[in-house]
């Protein structure tokens, strides 16, 4: 789940896009990049690791230019440890082009098929985004070649053959060449893409594009609207801005965002889609709330907690309709960022023990309910039940605003095989055993979605629910799909490891 900033100013905007990136920090640790353009050309620093690692003051130093575009990295394609898949990319033909991608894709292994057969385009690294890029530039060019030059009709022409040609969740950025940023949104609208705007003290109007207002607000453009479905839109540096919808003839894709940004990914202070994900969250905890009533005789609750950070707004919610007190039993470490996003399952597992400590005095013979927005593989849960046994709690109850999670995301969550998914396979009370809680309580999906539509003021109807519900909207996911995904993760795990212990040898 990558963030995503593209911006068109009047003065330098270096700065501009490094504060926005660290208000989408969350989205993504494992790298960040950034690509600046002035009249001439573009300049790039990408490199692994938080923004504030990644951006030194010399690599500052040396962005220059009014415009640009920046991305933060959770790896749900190639190498998770690759450079190389860091983002921005680049191609120079035409123009120059720089993409960066939220999402993931899931016809990647054939679009690169017939990248390199077709198009003869190679593409050196294993990402989705390098390819999407490469789709682009080769509609791109065919476009010009009929037009010869390119104008926004010429990219909406060829934006209109890439929804054609590729499949997935893909919310992007990007910049041509001394002519214009440009966004896109995939017909199904997955993931999220919000544009904004201010007006300079000159009174020039400068633009943003961003995964989540909050990153635009926080640096103090105001939002003007979500980027439409199968939308793109082309800003040029000169300031004059066109879009257009690019949903091939013959298609009637359905709007579908990502279920999970609302229970999980966003931050809170974000509205995506016309709906506040904070009003969501305490929509979820009085639906969670009403599941609770009707399972648990709330005499036996002393105290409802939530599972810092996410889980807040939700289990304050559901506490204050149940009449039950509200406590902070875990305190959480503010160094440490958000464990499910960390690659590597050892990792996740240390850092969740690093992250939250109990409060003894909170948890010492009393009956808790502890409150998460979702439980995925379980890490968080199994460690934290054991936490609050350990401090003393003698019954521990588990509610999940989210359903359980019985299926892969191919849409840009890194939770590609199922039997990583504690629910996997498992009925409710198998995974209260796995976790050693007294009674896990898992919210409705129905409930969920309704949660999130009754505070929608932007129209949504429906959501991508797949790893609720196995449901996949781009239609093109099936078993044997699944299967092939499973047996990728094992034959990269096992090269990695057999290329660990050649190292080790020499
Ligand atoms: O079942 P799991 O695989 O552990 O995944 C679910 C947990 O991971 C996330 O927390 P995270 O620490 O990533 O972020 P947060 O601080 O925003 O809650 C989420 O909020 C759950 O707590
Ligand atoms: N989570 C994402 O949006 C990832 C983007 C892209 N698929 C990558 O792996 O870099
Ligand atoms: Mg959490």
């Amino acid at each position: 789940m990558c963030g995503v900033i593209g911006v068109v100013a009047a003065s330098p905007v270096n700065q501009l896009i490094y504060d926005a990136l660290l208000l989408l920090q969350h989205r993504g640790q494992d790298a960040a990049g950034m690509v600046t353009a002035n009249d001439k050309r573009f300049f790039m620093h990408k490199n692994k690791g938080m923004v504030r690692d990644v951006f030194r003051t010399r690599n500052m130093r040396d962005l220059h230019g009014r415009c640009g575009i920046g991305h933060v990295r959770y790896p749900t394609a190639g190498n998770v440890d690759s450079l190389e898949e860091a983002q921005p990319f680049y191609v120079n033909a035409p123009y120059g082009l720089v993409l960066a991608h939220n999402g993931n894709l899931t016809n990647n292994n054939h679009m690169r098929e017939n990248l390199f057969r077709l198009d003869k385009r190679h593409i050196n690294t294993g990402s989705d985004s390098e390819a999407l890029l490469n789709v682009l530039a080769h509609e791109l060019d065919i476009a010009v070649k009929e037009a010869d030059d390119l104008t926004p009709e010429e990219f909406f022409n060829a934006m209109t053959q890439v929804n054609k040609r590729v499949k997935g969740a893909y919310a992007c950025v990007g910049m041509v060449a001394r002519r214009a940023l440009f966004g896109f949104r995939d017909v199904h609208g997955i993931r999220p893409l919000v544009l904004g705007e201010r007006i300079n003290e000159a009174g020039v109007k400068e633009y943003m594009l961003a995964s989540e207002s909050v990153a635009l607000e926080g640096v103090g453009y105001h939002t003007v609207r979500d980027i439409a479905p199968g939308e793109a839109i082309w800003i040029g540096f000169d300031g004059e801005v066109f879009s257009r919808l690019c949903i091939p003839e013959g298609t009637k894709p359905e709007f579908s965002p990502c279920l999970f940004e609302y229970v999980y990914f966003a931050r809170p202070d974000s509205v995506i889609d016309g709906t506040s994900v904070y009003s969501a969250r305490l929509a979820m905890g009085e639906t969670l709330a009403e599941k609770i009533r009707s399972e648990i005789d709330l005499k036996e609750i002393d105290v409802v907690m939530p599972i810092p950070d996410t889980s807040r707004p939700c289990a304050m919610q559901l506490a204050m309709i149940l009449g039950l007190p509200y406590r902070e039993g875990f305190i959480k470490n503010r160094y440490i960022g958000r464990t499910f996003i960390m690659p590597g399952q050892e990792t996740r597992k240390k850092s969740v023990r690093q992250k939250l400590t109990p409060m003894p005095s909170e948890f010492k013979g009393k009956n808790v309910l502890l409150v998460d927005d979702s439980i995925v593989r379980g890490t968080t849960s199994q460690e934290i039940v054991a936490l609050a046994r350990e401090s003393g709690a003698k019954k521990v109850y588990f509610a999940s605003a989210a359903p359980a999670v019985k299926f892969p995301n191919v849409y840009g969550i890194d939770m590609p095989t199922r039997t990583e998914l504690i629910a996997h396979n498992k009925d409710v009370e198998a995974v209260s055993r796995e976790i050693t809680a007294d009674k896990v309580i898992y919210q409705d999906l129905s409930a969920l979605e309704e949660a999130v539509r009754s505070v929608s003021q932007g129209g949504v109807k429906q959501f991508d629910a797949s790893c609720f519900n196995g449901q996949y909207v781009t239609g093109d996911i099936d078993m044997a799909y699944l299967d092939a995904l499973e047996q990728d993760k094992i034959d990269s795990a096992a090269a990695k490891k057999a290329a660990k212990k050649e190292n080790k040898a020499h």
